[in-house]
């Protein structure tokens, strides 16, 4: 088992950024598990049944197979989509049924790298509980909102910025207060509020973090 990072948080927070900026530093292979759920979601969609049906996504969630290219489908990035996620995502079974992948990613990273990061609601607390650094980012509200708008317009989708604060909100709510892996942060997690923080801030905090728990430095 190679070195493990988690890094959680709710939506537009910014820790696919950084996941994605610490893996590149460490050389560790990268798994944004949002977008299985996302996956999920959208596959429940596109065979017309609702993401809120347990049963319906609970077989979409067993019939996945990330290693196909779902995972980069452009779709996955639309409002619909995280919304459909975090429906599916309330549901055990569909939790139970891609947990197993997101650990053999974690033991095994693909292309033999000596170590993974993987970004969700709940690596620190249920897929890696024993991750060598956990790191929990967040920020207002309102700021992860302008920048999901902020994102989303320069992808070219349009989006109305009281729709997606409310969207938010209401994925915030649903995330948190459900009762399978609710989104929260581990005891041991250190909390990264990048409310007033650039990118390249957030970064400088988890490098130091990292190399705190576990020795590591960036690859020069
Ligand atoms: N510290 C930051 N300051 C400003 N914008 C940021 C910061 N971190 C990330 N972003 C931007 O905010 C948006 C959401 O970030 P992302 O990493 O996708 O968040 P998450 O993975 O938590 O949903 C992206 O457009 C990203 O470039
Ligand atoms: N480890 C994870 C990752 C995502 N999710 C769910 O999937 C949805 C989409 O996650 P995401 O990380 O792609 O969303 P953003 O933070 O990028 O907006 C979230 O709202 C959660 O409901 C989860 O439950 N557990």
């Amino acid at each position: 088992m190679g070195l493990v990072i988690a890094i959680d948080g709710p939506a537009a927070s910014g820790k696919g950024t950084l996941a994605k900026r610490v893996a590149k530093a460490f050389g560790f292979a990268h798994l944004d598990t949002g977008a299985l759920y996302r996956a999920v979601g959208i596959s429940v969609l596109r065979a017309g049944g609702d993401p809120a049906d347990a049963a319906a996504a609970a077989r979409a969630a067993r019939d996945l197979h990330p290693e196909d290219g779902i995972l980069a489908d452009p779709d996955l990035r639309t409002d619909e989509a995280a919304q459909a996620a975090s429906k599916v995502a309330a549901v055990p079974e569909v939790r139970a049924a891609l947990l197993d992948f997101q650990r053999r990613f974690a033991e095994r990273p693909p292309g033999g790298a000596p170590g993974s990061v993987l970004d969700g609601r709940d690596i620190g607390t249920v897929v890696c509980p024993s991750a060598d650094a956990k790191l929990f980012v967040t920020a207002s509200v309102e700021v992860r909102a302008e920048r999901r708008l902020k994102e989303l317009r320069e992808r070219g989708i349009p989006a109305i910025p009281s729709d997606v604060l409310e969207d938010m909100k209401a994925r915030d709510a649903r995330d948190s207060q459900r009762t399978v892996a609710p989104l929260r942060p581990a005891a041991d997690a250190f909390v990264l509020d990048t409310s007033a923080l650039s990118a390249d801030q957030a970064f400088d905090a988890a490098i130091d973090h990292i190399g705190s728990k576990t020795g590591l430095g960036p690859r020069a």
